[in-house]
């Protein structure tokens, strides 16, 4: 498998944090030299603008201003660097989270998110957006029984519902780009649906 640059996207607690750590045990097994990284996060600056996004409280501009510098940091150390030595990358979440939380679930306007995407990645985007789709309650339920809430995941059933709604129109806006995969079911099942995806791919 060559430079690839996949993203994990889905609202808290879909499970993408489980799939990305199983797909590249997958991808090492068969030779693939493989980066696993997050946003907000992958770099030193990244990370700590993360802790602020989580647990500060900022109104909908600071809290986007700060995804994107994170996201600028992280594209110059670790994404872009990695993608021309010829790695696969895989990210969990990218510039789809920041359209569907702070664009659908905080409703900032489209159009300003659309200009900082393209000041901060230029014509760069993932080859392929793994959307693990699940329902808000059901990925509540699944969030409760593993963890204590971050500022995101204190919100209610219907901010992402909203986050939801921003996911799909990305989705119709790039359907190539995209693959749904239903996360409702067993680990193994979404997992068959994972490599499903890729194989569809020919990768
Ligand atoms: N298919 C599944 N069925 C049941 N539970 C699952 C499934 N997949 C993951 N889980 C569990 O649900 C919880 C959330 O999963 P995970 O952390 O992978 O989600 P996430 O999308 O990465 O969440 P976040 O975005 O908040 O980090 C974990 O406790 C995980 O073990
Ligand atoms: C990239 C990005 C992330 N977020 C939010 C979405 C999540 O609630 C957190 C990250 O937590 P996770 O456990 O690593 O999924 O950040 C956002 O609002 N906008 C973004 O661009």
């Amino acid at each position: 498998m060559t430079r690839r640059f996949i993203t994990f996207e889905g609202i808290d607690g879909a499970g993408k944090s489980t799939h990305i750590g199983r797909l590249a045990e997958r991808l090492r097994g068969r030779g693939a030299n493989v980066v696993v990284t997050r946003e907000p996060g992958g770099t030193e600056l990244a990370e700590q603008l993360r802790e602020l996004v989580l647990h500060r409280s900022m109104d909908p501009l600071t809290e986007t201003l700060l995804v994107f510098a994170a996201r600028r940091d992280h594209l110059q150390r670790v994404i872009e660097p990695a993608l021309a030595r010829g790695d696969t990358v895989l990210c969990d979440r990218f510039t789809d989270a920041t359209f569907a939380y702070q664009g659908g679930g905080r409703g900032f306007p489209l159009d300003v998110l659309g200009t900082l995407e393209g000041w901060v990645q230029g014509a760069l985007q993932p080859d392929l957006t793994l959307w693990f789709d699940l329902d808000p309650a059901a990925a509540a339920a699944r969030r409760a029984a593993a963890r204590a809430a971050d500022r995101f995941e204190s919100e209610d059933t219907a901010f992402f519902a909203r986050v939801r709604t921003g996911y799909l129109a990305r989705m119709a806006a790039a359907p190539a780009r995209f693959a749904r995969i239903d996360s409702s079911g067993p680990r193994d099942e979404v997992e068959r649906q994972v490599d499903a995806a890729l194989e569809a791919r020919g990768w």
